[in-house]
């Protein structure tokens, strides 16, 4: 199977550097989200995999080898960068029928694609009658056109409907399943968080993060509980007794820091307490992600004096 691996690459756009000293591995059989603020330089890193623009430095390549030296990269890589970037006048199968010729693939995976992404029934109609979600989904079924080891999404549930997101999320954990690589932008954190598995986060072109979810928001997740209980003060007082000294509420709800659902369950159960509710308090992924891209924000201000120094 194929990886995406980009070692020390950088790019500069005259005195811009929009992608600086990046390394990483994109693995197969996982879905891998590509999180970063706007301009984090996410785009041009996917542009460089794919040869549509020469780095300034340092190298990616697909299962080891550079994009433009592919025999057949329709058929190893699928790719979703612009769903607006197909003929409008061509049917959407015929479309698809062109990019499976001209890549040596078989006329019949346009019409199973078609099928695959919910596009059947308009697949006769010309794409610039298209909504925005049915470009999507057009641009996600060249994307599998040829059956690749590697796919690369850029936002790909921008403009669908509910109905759609769910669809391309079980596309995504599906393809993940059968081994392939898949690479996925987006700006979406919820989203993100129901497809997965594994991180990259880039801020102003460098590598913040590279780790699993779960790493990551075990990471910045402190451990603690809310309960609710019609004894609150007692509860509150059983466990300043017990050493859990932060123990406050919010809306009816209390929360005590550095504690388990089993102390404070303990705690209840001795004193006879009735619980109402009890859970353990977990960091989503946007606030994860948004503590991380602020505190680099800070990072950013305070040494940005010494970087135009440097520039
Ligand atoms: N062709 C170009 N010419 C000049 N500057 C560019 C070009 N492409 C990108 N940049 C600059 O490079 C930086 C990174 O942009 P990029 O589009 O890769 O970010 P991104 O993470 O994809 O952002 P977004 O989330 O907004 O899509 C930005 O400062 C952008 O202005």
């Amino acid at each position: 199977m194929t990886s995406i691996d980009v070692h020390g690459l950088t790019k500069d756009y005259g005195a811009t550097r929009a992608v600086d000293q990046l390394t990483f591995s994109v693995r197969p059989g996982r879905v891998t989200g590509f999180l970063g603020p706007n301009g984090a330089g996410k785009s041009t890193t996917m542009r460089l995999v794919l040869g549509l623009d020469r780095p300034t430095a340092g190298s990616a390549t697909l299962g080891g080898v550079p994009y433009a030296s592919l025999e057949n990269p329709l058929r190893r890589v699928g790719v979703l960068l612009d769903a607006q970037a197909a003929h409008g006048s061509r049917t959407a199968r015929d479309h698809l029928l062109a990019l499976a010729v001209s890549n040596g693939i078989a006329g019949t995976r346009a019409d199973e694609v078609l099928e695959d992404t919910g596009l059947a029934a308009v697949a006769r109609r010309r794409i610039k009658t298209f909504s925005l979600g049915m470009r999507q989904r057009l641009g996600i079924a060249a994307a599998l056109l040829g059956e690749p080891d590697v796919v690369m999404l850029d936002e790909p549930s921008n403009g669908l409907d509910p109905e759609g997101i769910i669809w391309i999320r079980e596309l995504m954990r599906r393809m993940a399943r059968e081994g392939r690589t898949v690479l996925v932008s987006s700006h979406l954190m919820n989203e993100t968080s129901s497809f997965a598995d594994h991180l990259i986060v880039l801020g102003r072109g460098r590598l913040l993060a590279d780790l699993s979810m779960q790493e990551f928001l075990d990471s910045r997740t402190r451990p603690g509980v809310r309960f609710r209980t019609t004894e609150a003060a007692r509860l509150r007082e059983a466990l300043i007794r017990r050493g859990f000294l932060s123990v406050q509420e919010e809306d009816g709800r209390w929360t005590v820091d550095g504690a388990t659902t089993e102390e404070v369950g303990a705690a209840a159960a001795v004193s006879g307490i009735p619980l109402l509710e009890l859970t353990e308090l977990r960091t989503t992924l946007e606030e994860a992600y948004l503590a991380l891209t602020t505190d680099e924000a800070q990072f950013a201000a305070v040494s940005s004096p010494t970087a135009h120094q440097e520039a």
